[in-house]
């Protein structure tokens, strides 16, 4: 099967079994006419069963799918699954039964039995769904003559962390230092033999390569490898996680477009099926289809960002209707798990899912922080980020990241215990710039301090930099100094007034309370005389007031 998706791991084994009809993950997206072909449109999870079941009875036709009654193997959390009737299994029944002793047939079922429950021990719930933990193996390669933030060892390590967030189980994992990749299969012969040894040795059932790969690689590396055993890059886990975690609708629209986007120019595995199925003699009709789906794929990505372009105006109007109280915006950024959602829930009481796996977050939440002083600035989660973090995922998310380009501040968070905080402000840092945003003022966080090896040593650290607070989110240590820099840096993007408001303008002067910096009030015979930092809104608001207040002098 295509390395475009992993989305096998969260199917039944029946399907598991017929992997290479499975080319590219389902969108999940609500119903529309998909009409992929009936090969394409083979992909299934609970997750999107509805838009699965139609596609699959619009082009395969009502009778090749069906909801799942077969008691071998029972609905998983009460969600129906799918079973396919492929040609194989078509042909199967049709065949006669074959003449098999008594106690053969005993022999068989308890072997059948027994691989039923090696199966099921291999189901897993992960990001609250069952997944089936496929076995995986995992490929680096490090380029010789090539500076590289993250080592091999280090990267390989994150990419175990993002299998294990899939659902996979890493049964192993290699590299191989390079000058520059193999244009066919990305590492060099040597390696690939000594991966198939390895694929047979441990029973891999899927190979994860570190970096993209380009659709050909991909291809070659399958046909070497053999069997069902799938290859798939970083990009394609990564997009299987957020394919699992998008729960709300722009996520999944966010998340299928990336998908598509990613899959295009990989539509080659339906070619190679259908030349391996009729010994190259339809090979005209393998290109002719997958050209058929590329087109298909093109028009729903088409339908897709017009899509996203109606939820993006919606939220734009949501956003401006909360700028008619001018609260500043506070956008917290970061490495994935640095603990952003954590430190929303801490100081909101927020409900946000936040855990030990990545990418916990796809979709921005805000909230408002009412500190001890009265103070108020709404506080926004958003989607983490990771090193070789594809252009495309990250412009596929332009959308929920515009709340970043419209805060007043970034609070970058970084999980100061790990041992690579460096890099990953690094890996931050880098994202941030693709999304043009160096113009807001940042303040920096360091979190989980209670977590390093000498908090005492880290604090010390902090103290000699002007830009950053320690912090630890779990045990709410810092946050009292959390939010009188995030106050600091917001007076900074203020204007400062000096007015005399109008009694009857009480109402301006409370708002003026709460979202600006009072420095100084005073009573006075005309009206309020105050001294303040507030929004430039307010400050435009005061400007007949300031000319009131030039004249009291
Ligand atoms: N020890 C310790 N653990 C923390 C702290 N803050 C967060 N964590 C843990 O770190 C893990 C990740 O936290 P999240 O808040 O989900 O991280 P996140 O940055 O929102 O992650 P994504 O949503 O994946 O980008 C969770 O297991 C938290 O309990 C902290 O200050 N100290
Ligand atoms: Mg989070």
């Amino acid at each position: 099967m295509s390395g475009a998706c992993l989305h096998g791991s969260v199917i039944h084994p029946l399907i598991q079994q017929q992997r290479y009809h499975h080319h590219y993950l389902p969108p999940q997206i609500p119903l529309r006419p998909l009409c992929l072909s009936p090969l394409t449109a083979t992909i299934l999870s609970s997750s999107n069963l509805n838009f699965a079941t139609s596609v699959l009875q619009r082009h395969l036709g009502a009778e090749l799918a069906s909801v799942d009654s077969d008691d071998t193997v029972p609905p998983q959390n009460g969600n129906p699954t799918i079973q396919l009737e492929t040609e194989e299994k078509l042909n199967e029944e049709a065949a006669p039964p074959a003449l098999v002793p008594e106690e053969e047939k005993g022999t068989r079922l308890r072997k059948k039995k027994e691989e039923e429950n090696v199966f099921d021990n291999r189901y897993k719930l992960r990001n609250g769904r069952e997944v089936f933990e496929e076995k995986a193996y995992l490929v680096g390669v490090e380029r010789k003559n090539e500076v590289q933030d993250f080592g091999i060892e280090e990267s390989l390590s994150e990419l175990a962390q993002l299998a294990d967030t899939a659902g996979l189980l890493v049964v192993g994992s290699t590299y191989q230092k390079l000058t520059s990749p193999n244009p066919r299969t990305y590492i060099g012969s040597g390696k690939v033999s000594e991966i198939k040894s390895a694929i047979h040795a441990l029973d891999v059932e899927t190979v994860i390569f570190d970096d993209e790969l380009s659709a050909g690689q991909l291809r070659n590396l399958e046909k070497i490898f053999g069997g069902d055993v799938r290859v798939c890059d970083r990009t394609a886990l990564i997009l299987d996680i957020f394919n699992q975690r998008a729960a709300t609708h722009e996520a999944s629209l966010q998340v299928s477009l990336a998908q598509m986007e990613y899959q295009l120019p990989r539509l080659t595995k339906m070619w190679t099926h259908l030349e391996r199925q009729a010994g190259g003699k339809v090979k005209g009709m393998g290109e002719k289809q997958i050209e058929v789906d590329k087109r298909i794929l093109r028009n729903q990505i088409g339908i897709l960002k017009k899509e996203l372009e109606s939820v993006r105006k919606h939220r734009k109007q949501y956003r401006n209707r909360r700028f008619s109280v001018p609260v500043p915006v506070v956008s917290l950024v970061g490495y994935t798990n640095a603990g952003k959602s954590t430190l929303l829930n801490r100081l909101t009481g927020a409900d946000v899912l936040a855990e030990d796996k990545l990418f916990a977050t796809l979709d921005p939440t805000t909230r408002r922080v009412q500190m001890k002083n009265g103070k108020e600035f709404l506080l926004t989660d958003t989607v983490g980020f990771i090193q070789k973090l594809p252009t495309t995922l990250v412009a596929a998310f332009r959308a929920t990241l515009e709340e970043i380009s419209e805060s007043s501040l970034l609070v970058h968070v970084v999980d100061i215990s790990h041992p690579l905080a460096e890099q990953q402000i690094n890996a931050v840092d880098k994202v941030l710039s693709e999304l043009d945003v160096s113009s807001i003022p940042r303040l920096m966080v360091w979190n989980k301090v209670d977590q390093a090896s000498d908090p005492q040593k880290v604090r010390q650290e902090a103290e000699k930099r002007e830009d950053v607070v320690c912090i630890s989110a779990l045990t709410g240590d810092g946050l009292p100094e959390f939010c009188n820099a995030v106050q600091d840096r917001l007076k900074d993007s203020m204007v400062w007034v000096e007015a005399l408001v109008p009694f009857e303008n009480g109402d301006l002067l409370s708002t003026i309370h709460q979202v600006g910096m009072v420095e100084k009030t005073e009573y006075t015979e005309q009206g309020t005389y105050i001294k303040a930092h507030v929004p430039l809104r307010f400050a435009r608001m005061l400007t007949p007031m300031r000319q009131l207040c030039l004249s009291r002098r």
